[in-house]
């Protein structure tokens, strides 16, 4: 049995568990998001230039891409030390951290982070999207692949000896990419050697998370120990959701504070509102997956921490949790969405 079987690896070092507490299961704390770079509309490009004004906060949150320097969450450590030291005060206990290679990564900043606030953070191995994938990780075996993956694991990433404790969120578009492909098959294998937990980004399409599933499970992947991400912003439809549900993965709702009215990378895509979001939840527990929903906030923007006016880390714990229970889902529910489901899936097999 490994040192890691029954455990939950943080930047910081192997946890029991029970001390996890309210977990958000997918944050961003430091991380460049400038390869998802979008124009902005016409007429709109001197605002863009000078975003970070009272008159401009709702432009920003209709158009987060659209500014390079939103983009750059990575100049922001003091304000997220400071968020998180607000996080822990409203009763929260431990972050994933979901940031993988090519969208800057930067471990020691993590571990710091967690020393300084005391909220435990979990790091992710593994690669993002296609765009980011470097020449020579294209031009990687999925065995090669697999070795890196589980090397970050065991023994550290980036030149480091700070080691992570899920892999993912592994980046995958619609359709998904050659490369993306020899990845997921890379994490199924990292995966069955480790036991561990798998968080997955989707393409933006309601297909894709089950294409996602059927190729992680052709490769030995674990499903039951698999998030798949983003649900919010791909799956619309209840029935699709039902049949998605049944596949076994973990349910994640992580794009909580997003109000957005043209998603700018689907715009057949309707942003759902926080109330919309409650409501999916609810659906879910109707229909007895209580035990397999997970949430978040997915920040990866600079204008969605408080200090520029959004929701920051702790807008699921003061805000979400209250309208919940308005909506009919327990506080024994609660406690499964925010504290049971997350420990189930970052302890180690
Ligand atoms: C960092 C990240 O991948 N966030 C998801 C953004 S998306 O618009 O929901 O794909």
């Amino acid at each position: 049995m490994s040192e890691l079987s029954g455990k939950v690896q943080t930047v910081l070092g192997l946890l029991d568990p029970d001390q996890l507490g309210r977990t958000m299961t997918h944050e961003h704390l430091t991380m460049s998001f400038e390869c998802c770079y979008f124009p902005p509309p016409p007429g709109d490009e001197a605002v863009a230039e000078n975003p970070f004004q009272m008159q401009h906060m709702h432009w920003l949150r209709q158009n987060p891409y659209s500014c390079h320097e939103n983009l750059l969450l990575l100049q922001e450590t003091a304000a997220v030390r400071d968020e998180l030291l607000a996080y822990r005060k409203a009763g929260g206990g431990t972050i994933v951290e979901n940031t993988t290679m090519g969208i800057d990564r930067d471990l020691p900043t993590l571990k710091q982070l967690a020393k300084d606030t005391g909220v435990h953070v979990v790091a992710g191995a593994g690669y993002y999207v296609d765009c980011t994938h470097t020449e020579a990780t294209k031009k990687m075996s999925v065995e090669k692949l697999t070795d890196i993956i589980v090397s970050e694991v065991l023994h550290g990433a980036d030149g480091t000896d700070i080691r992570c404790g899920v892999i993912g969120e592994i980046g995958t578009g619609w359709p998904i990419t050659e490369s993306e492909t020899k990845v997921l098959r890379a994490t199924a294998h990292a995966q069955a050697q480790l036991g561990c937990p798998v968080i997955i980004h989707p393409g933006r399409n309601p297909a894709a998370p089950a294409e996602v599933v059927r190729i992680l499970q052709e490769a030995g992947g674990d499903i039951s120990k698999t998030v798949m991400s983003h649900l919010d912003r791909t799956i619309f439809d209840d029935g699709e959701l039902l049949e998605f549900a049944k596949l076994g993965s973990y349910l994640e709702y992580d794009l909580f504070g997003t109000e957005m009215l043209n998603y700018p990378y689907n715009l057949e895509v309707d942003m759902p509102s926080d109330s919309q979001r409650v409501k999916t939840l609810a659906f879910l527990v109707k229909e007895g997956y209580e035990d397999m929903i997970v949430v978040a906030h997915d920040i990866h923007t600079k204008n969605r921490l408080t200090k520029y006016g959004g929701h920051g880390y702790s807008h699921i714990l003061k805000n979400i949790v209250p309208k919940m229970l308005m909506r009919g889902i327990s506080q024994h529910q609660v406690d499964k969405i925010l504290i049971d489901n997350p420990k189930r899936w970052l302890t180690f097999k």
